[in-house]
């Protein structure tokens, strides 16, 4: 189940029996046609003897009906055994193949997604998950049992074209050439045109999509005609490469012309194999209908071969993903756990370069110890390598050089899923799922209980706002969770740290956890993370100084080196390079003061409306929003926290007001109008389209006649008189056909008998002028027509009456006697049909 690669690498035992009755259901239903092909040919044969109510009739039609009726039961079963067999396993292999990617992705370390761009590695990893996933599935749901079905069709056709007429099959195989190579070459021409047209449109997609997504912009340096225009550049590629895949479907569908071709050559050649060489009217026609289906199977079969192609690749790029070795493994089981654990984390010697630049050294000779429980501040100026510190600790990366210990233990000798369980991070990202609170809050912690979510809750100072929401705990919050822009940063402060809080753990690490709020708000959330970080060793980084302000140590970092650290009664009065903590308190205190001024002063100030649109995140976009008078008001307050919100329940009849949208209803008629410009290449189209539509029963009218006329002439034998004829059918008899001998008068005269497929066929000497070679012949032919059917023959010559039922001597006007031939000649030599058989016998030896 572990092989190396290939689409099929994640298939079990019952995959493997799915695909064998798949196979077997594949072949099955390919071969549906083959032998189709087999009765039919059988049952045309019959036709040519068959008669209206005769009871040989109805047999030959009851069998050849049962016998279509068995394969159609046949068919049935393995097209259904092909179908859900393929599909049941492609959904089975596929999905495990999605589970291991994805788990895949999960398990790789940080690192592995800073060494690539951002957007290619989430593009890669989404593209995985769907669209390499789901190509590989369809091949394996449908194009492996289309081409088997295909192929097996194609093999069975050639087979049964060579057993029912070889020298047909061989002359016309080549021929199907004329068809399959131009359908192949302008299919895939078809397929090149249609990608480049796609990205065509997509090139116009993304200029129109731009434009939208920024149309102040567009408004404010009046570029709509530019923006037009460069449209209507992008659209003209596409328009040219439309030409182009029109012409290219011209000449595909055209060359599927020389199908016909294939026809009228078969038309012949197998006039001529019915007339000349005895071959079967039936097996003839099927044999060529054969060579030209197999030609068709084998021209839809082909293409796959590219999506075996591309899934190929798909399969190669997802396990690369899944193969590639992940340096720091979150599902790795070995590794040390604290019993008890205090919280006291040191950095001892670091020095560290993120993989991805490995030549810029962030942290050098970097030293720290927080003792447990205690409350440390990291600060600097931007890119000093705060966070770089938490993301060490928490083993996102491991320092090049150096250790990080936790109560004195090298935290590489713990095992990762709990050494990060003992964490808990609040950081800048947002961190809401759309998925109800609840569900939210068990992200931290998957297995906790419901009082342990509430207990974390109520340790952020977040269950009283959650108790106040109609569905409490159930609220789903998510792109329906509507609230004002400031309320939402405070629930979205406190969900996080809820969030962090779920497992209890001993180390609360903030990184400019409350960054996003204003003062006012920062000063409630504080309260609740002050009270959170009572007995846990805590981390905080943040700009603003207040933050950390009553941190037990704060540590001052310049490119990656503690520049001063102490409580901030120390540091402040430190004058290490010129007093950098002193520094950063004064020159956010004259920013500060900057700020409020020009708050104060109204032209300064932002507009109640640019602070709604600047923050909108969740607060505008769904139109089933607009307009709904169902908002709840909910007051907030207690110790921490006193505020009001306004809020969006989560609405579920999105589809419901969709409905009730004005929407007008599309106008055919303004779609033709618009389109009346191309009213000449539409009318050549549907011209086009309706003598396409009209040659399929052309043919089979063409065909049916094909076969009339194999049944005529494999019926009169007349082959060596028309041979010998140099206009063949068309040489002109003479007056009451003087130009003909006795014996080709009376073979025309029989072919015109047959023709009309009379229910009684009298006979009157009809072979009486007929050398023995030709007789025989004939009345080989004439034997086979005489099935089912009443016929009376007058002859003198007796060997061509004796297979009658009955045979009647007439002598003066009356029955002399009657019966079988062999019944006659048991009256023995007083008998008068002994008699004649005896005069005819000696007469022939004689002669
Ligand atoms: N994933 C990464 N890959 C490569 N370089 C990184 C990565 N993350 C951060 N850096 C670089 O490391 C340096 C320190 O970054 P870090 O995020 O630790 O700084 P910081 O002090 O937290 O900054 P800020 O206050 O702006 O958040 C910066 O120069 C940054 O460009």
């Amino acid at each position: 189940m572990r092989g190396k690669g290939g689409m099929f690498r994640y298939t079990d035992n019952v995959d493997k029996l799915l695909m064998l009755f798949g196979t077997l259901g594949s072949i099955g239903n390919g071969m549906m046609t083959p032998v189709m092909m087999v009765f039919v040919s059988g049952l045309i044969n019959s036709y040519g003897s068959m008669k209206p109510d005769t009871s040989s009739a109805s047999h030959t039609r009851d069998k050849y009906a049962l016998k279509l009726l068995y394969l159609a039961i046949g068919g049935g079963l393995s097209a259904f055994m092909d179908g859900a067999c393929f599909t049941r396993t492609a959904e089975r292999q596929t999905s495990r193949m999605r589970m291991q990617y994805l788990r895949s992705i999960l398990r790789r370390d940080v690192g592995f997604f800073d060494n690539q761009a951002a957007s290619s590695t989430t593009f890669q990893a989404i593209s995985g998950i769907s669209s390499d996933a789901q190509s590989i599935q369809s091949v394996i749901a449908e194009k492996i049992p289309h081409f088997m079905v295909n192929f097996s069709t194609f093999i069975g056709c050639i087979i049964v074209s060579f057993l029912l007429s070889w020298r047909l099959a061989l002359a016309a195989l080549p021929l199907t050439l004329l068809f399959i190579v131009p359908g192949l070459g302008f299919g895939k021409l078809m397929m090149e045109l249609g990608m480049k047209t796609k990205d065509a449109y997509g090139v116009a997609g993304e200029i129109a999509e731009q434009a939208i997504s920024s149309i102040r912009t567009i408004y404010s340096f009046v570029g709509e005609h530019e923006t037009l225009n460069r449209f209507s550049l992008a659209l003209q590629k596409s328009t040219e490469l439309g030409i182009k895949q029109g012409l290219t479907k011209g000449l595909l569908l055209g060359s599927m012309g020389m199908i016909y071709v294939n026809y009228a050559f078969q038309a012949w050649l197998g006039s001529v194999l019915v007339t000349t060489q005895g071959e079967s009217a039936g097996e003839v026609f099927i044999a060529g209908l054969c060579v030209v289906l197999g030609g068709g199977f084998l021209m839809s079969t082909l293409p796959n071969m590219s999506f075996f192609a591309e899934a190929k690749a798909a399969a190669t790029r997802i396990s690369e993903m899944i193969d590639q070795v992940t340096l720091i493994d979150i599902e790795d089981e070995k590794g040390e756990t604290l019993d008890q654990v205090r919280g006291e984390i040191e950095f001892k010697e670091i020095d560290f370069s993120y993989p991805s630049r490995p030549d810029t050294q962030i942290l050098e000779g970097f030293n720290l110890k927080v003792e447990a429980g205690k409350t440390v501040g990291l600060v600097g100026s931007s890119g000093s390598g705060k966070s770089t510190i938490i993301s060490l600790l928490e083993r996102f990366y491991d320092p090049v050089k150096g250790d990080i210990l936790l109560d004195g233990c090298n935290i590489k000798r713990f095992r990762l899923q709990w050494l990060r369980s003992q964490m808990g991070l609040v950081n800048q990202e947002p961190v809401l799922f759309a998925t109800s609170i609840k569900e939210n809050i068990l992200f931290g912690d998957e297995g906790a209980s419901m009082e342990n979510v509430i207990a974390a809750a109520k340790a952020a100072n977040a269950h009283n706002f959650i108790t106040k929401l109609s569905k409490g705990y159930d609220t789903r919050v998510g792109h329906n969770f509507y609230v004002s822009s400031y309320t939402l940063e405070i629930i979205l402060c406190l969900m996080k740290l809820t969030w962090a809080l779920v497992r209890h753990p001993k180390i609360l690490l903030l990184d400019e956890a409350t960054s996003a709020l204003d003062g006012q708000s920062e000063k409630l959330v504080q309260v609740a993370l002050d009270k959170a970080s009572v007995g846990r060793t805590t981390s905080t980084i943040a700009h603003r100084l207040t933050t950390v302000r009553k941190a037990n140590t704060i540590v001052v970092l310049q490119n990656g080196r503690v520049l001063e650290s102490g409580s901030h009664d120390e540091i402040i009065q430190m004058e290490t390079e010129g007093g950098a903590y002193l520094r950063m308190v004064q020159l956010q205190q004259i920013a500060e003061k900057e700020a409020r001024k020009s708050f104060d002063h109204p032209s300064n100030a932002r507009s109640d409306h640019e602070i709604k649109s600047s923050t909108s995140l969740y607060t505008s976009h769904s139109p089933s929003w607009q307009g709904s008078p169902v908002m709840e008001k909910i007051h907030i307050d207690n110790e921490a926290l006193s505020f009001d919100f306004e809020m969006q329940p989560h609405v579920e009849d999105d589809g419901e007001s969709l409905k009730k949208s004005s929407y007008p209803a599309p106008y055919q008629w303004r779609l033709i109008q618009m389109n009346a410009p191309e009213w000449k290449r539409s009318l050549l189209g549907c011209v086009g389209a309706i003598g396409y539509g009209a040659m399929q029963p052309f043919s089979s009218y063409s065909l049916g006649t094909l076969i009339s006329i194999y049944l005529l002439r494999d019926h009169s034998k007349v082959e060596s008189q028309s041979n010998s004829m140099k206009e063949g059918y068309e040489t002109y008899c003479g007056e009451r056909g003087v130009q003909l001998s006795g014996g080709q008068k009376q073979r025309i005269a029989l072919a015109r008998a047959f023709l009309k497929k009379p229910a009684i066929l009298l006979l009157d000497e009809a072979t009486s002028a007929l050398d023995s070679m030709s007789e025989n012949l004939v009345q080989k032919a004439l034997d086979e027509m005489m099935v089912g059917i009443t016929c009376v023959v007058i002859a003198h010559r007796l060997s061509t009456i004796q297979k009658s039922d009955t045979i009647v001597v007439i002598k003066d006007g009356k029955v002399a006697e009657h019966g079988s031939h062999s019944d006659l000649l048991a009256v023995g030599k007083g008998g008068y049909y002994y008699s004649l058989l005896n005069l005819q016998s000696n007469r022939a030896l004689n002669s």
